[in-house]
């Protein structure tokens, strides 16, 4: 099975498996129950065990799963193993916040270049990542050979940022913007939107559901 295989909701859960499997392998833990797992990532272990069952039979009754062997799978099926580059657009507010954060809990994304129009970072090294000019977006992009941009700029600029990126052969945009950008089939966009996610959180809890 391929990562294309999985369901959706599956692949979301890879992450989340995977970080503390590595946790556990960090602390020298040979094999971990699904009712611990699930314990843990907080979520049920009837899901877990369907998760897993998309690779294959991987645990095994009265002995639970081999940490090292899932985290090695895992590791594989998201590409743990290969670091790849992300470009960063818009070092403003949110921007700045991603570059501090860079993704430290992760040893395989990072980001690599950021760009901006603001004359006052352009030419800048922010937490360690240099800020180029818009003008030098597309060569940047690919000498780095960077298919992957999270986007932060202003809504109003949000297309035009995202037409360049395209121009750039950008594969993927983690989007910030409120913007629903206008993309090709072949290129995919991941929204995110804080406020979506606590109203999300606020209705489950004013509306009781678990
Ligand atoms: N999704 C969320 O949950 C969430 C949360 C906060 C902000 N946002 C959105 O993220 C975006 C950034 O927010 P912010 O508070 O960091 O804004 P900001 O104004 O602080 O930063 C925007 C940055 O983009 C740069 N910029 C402007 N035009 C540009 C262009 N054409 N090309 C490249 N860079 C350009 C600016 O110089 C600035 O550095 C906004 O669209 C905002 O609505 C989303």
């Amino acid at each position: 099975m391929t990562a294309h295989d999985i369901p959706k909701a599956t692949a979301k859960r890879l992450p989340i498996y995977h970080r503390y499997l590595r946790f556990l392998h960090n602390a020298g833990k040979k094999r971990v129950s699904s009712t611990e797992l699930s314990e843990a990532v907080k979520v049920d272990s009837a899901t877990i065990r369907r998760d897993f069952s998309y690779f294959g039979a991987l645990g095994k009754r009265g002995y639970g799963y081999d940490v090292e062997y899932l985290l090695d799978f895992f590791s594989k099926t998201l590409n743990q193993d290969r670091l790849t580059n992300v470009a960063l657009i818009g070092v403003g507010n949110l921007g700045h916040a991603l570059l501090n954060y860079n993704f430290h809990v992760s040893n395989n994304v990072r980001i690599s270049a950021a760009f901006d129009v603001n004359e006052d970072i352009v030419g800048t090294i922010l937490s360690g990542v240099p800020v180029y000019p818009m003008s030098d977006m597309v060569e940047q992009l690919r000498i780095q050979q960077i298919d992957v941009a999270i986007l932060t700029v202003p809504q109003e600029v949000a297309q035009r940022a995202t037409n360049e990126l395209l121009e750039a052969g950008i594969r993927g945009i983690m989007n910030f913007t409120p913007l629903r950008l206008s993309v090709p089939d072949n290129v995919r966009v991941q929204n995110v939107d804080l406020t979506n996610e606590l109203q999300t959180l606020i209705y489950f809890l004013d509306n009781d559901i678990s």
